[in-house]
């Protein structure tokens, strides 16, 4: 494999954060092409990613959720930052756009309907480690993120020293991949925009919880209609101003196409933090708490929140500070 840079632009990160680029985009896979388990073969793949810090050989790699990107910065503010879990003072944190996403990384518009794993994107995420010179990485993922971390140990035991996995199960229920199927049906029946708002509408409301919207969508905000309506609205409107109905599908896709097995999960070797959301009514506590039991050297810990699944993101509380400690052991 080998790569070729073909940007890198100054980081809106503030001053007193050290070394820290990005987005940078490199082109893996020049040479040597990447093999999907769909049977596929992959040339030229295109990478857009962060870091942050110093370059070295232990690295932190975050995994960003089904809508996120790789600017950690933006997104994950309680965990990125001097003294926070993601320190670039003493750590190399990189974050990558996945492979299918639209975010920079070669996406599924370009890629033609073909169908994506997770094991791929951790093999285009373990290419882009080899280009940064990363030797082992402790990996920290949320949502989609956390499923990923789970495809990261399976696929590159080699490579993981330690893993935290935040809000996600080992494996899509059939809870879980009805509400994607609600989301493609949606965006399949009409495509161009209207259907990706109904996807996010449905998605939304699994990202919180009756209690989280009982606290913060009551009543109205315009006259007529109840704010829950109008904030759904908002939100669908928000990601079709920033995200491709084709990377929704694929992704989707993938996570509802990841079910390893107990027996897969019991292979694991190394240390993993596992966090449940009490109130997450995507992926269950109970349910995230089960599939931790499948890990041979897993630890359990449960965040406290009325907000759901999205509390990771907006009710953090002292879950960075566990992260933190984990990390630093
Ligand atoms: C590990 C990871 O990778 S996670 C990936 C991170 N994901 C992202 O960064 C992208 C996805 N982002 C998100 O999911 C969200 O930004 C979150 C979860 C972080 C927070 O959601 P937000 O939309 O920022 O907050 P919230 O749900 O409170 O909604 C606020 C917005 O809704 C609007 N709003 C709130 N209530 C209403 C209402 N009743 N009617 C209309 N609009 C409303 C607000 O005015 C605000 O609008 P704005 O964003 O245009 O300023
Ligand atoms: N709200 C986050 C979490 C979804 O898993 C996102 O949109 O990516």
């Amino acid at each position: 494999m080998t790569a070729v840079f073909l940007g890198h632009s100054s980081s809106p990160l503030p001053a007193e954060e050290p070394a820290c680029s990005g987005p940078q985009t490199v082109t893996l896979f020049r040479h040597a092409p990447l093999l999907l388990d769909c049977g596929r073969v992959l040339s030229d793949v295109r990478v857009a990613f962060h870091t942050y810090g110093e370059a070295r050989e232990d690295a932190t790699l975050v995994l960003h959720a089904l809508t996120g990107d790789s600017a950690v910065h933006e997104w994950w503010p309680d965990f990125l930052g001097t003294g926070k879990p993601l320190d670039p003072s003493n750590d190399y944190v990189v974050c990558a756009n996945v492979l299918g996403g639209c975010a920079g990384t070669t996406g599924a518009g370009e890629l033609g309907g073909v169908p994506l794993t997770l094991r791929d994107m951790a093999r285009v995420g373990r290419a882009l480690l080899e280009h940064l010179g990363v030797r082992q990485v402790r990996v920290v993922g949320a949502s989609m993120g956390g499923m990923l971390a789970y495809a990261w140990l399976l696929e590159c035991p080699d490579l993981v020293e330690r893993a935290v996995i935040i809000g996600a199960p080992a494996r899509h229920s059939p809870w879980a991949i009805g509400l994607n199927t609600a989301a493609r049906s949606a965006i399949r029946a009409a495509p161009g925009g209207e259907g990706l708002k109904v996807a996010r509408q449905i998605a939304m409301l699994s990202y919180r919880s009756p209690e989280s919207f009982s606290r913060t969508q009551a009543g109205e905000r315009v006259p007529g209609v109840p704010a829950v309506t109008s904030y759904l609205h908002h939100q669908g409107e928000k990601l079709h101003a920033r995200f491709c109905e084709q990377t929704y599908c694929a992704l989707t896709a993938a996570m509802d196409a990841f079910q390893p097995t107990r027996a897969d999960l019991n292979a694991v070797r190394v240390p993993v933090l596992v966090v449940g959301i009490s109130s997450d009514v995507l992926y269950p506590a109970a349910e995230v708490r089960a599939c931790a039991g499948e890990l041979p050297r897993s630890e359990y810990w449960e965040l406290d929140s009325i907000h759901g699944h999205d509390a990771f993101l907006m009710d953090p509380q002292d879950l960075p500070e566990r992260v933190s400690e984990f990390l630093n052991r």
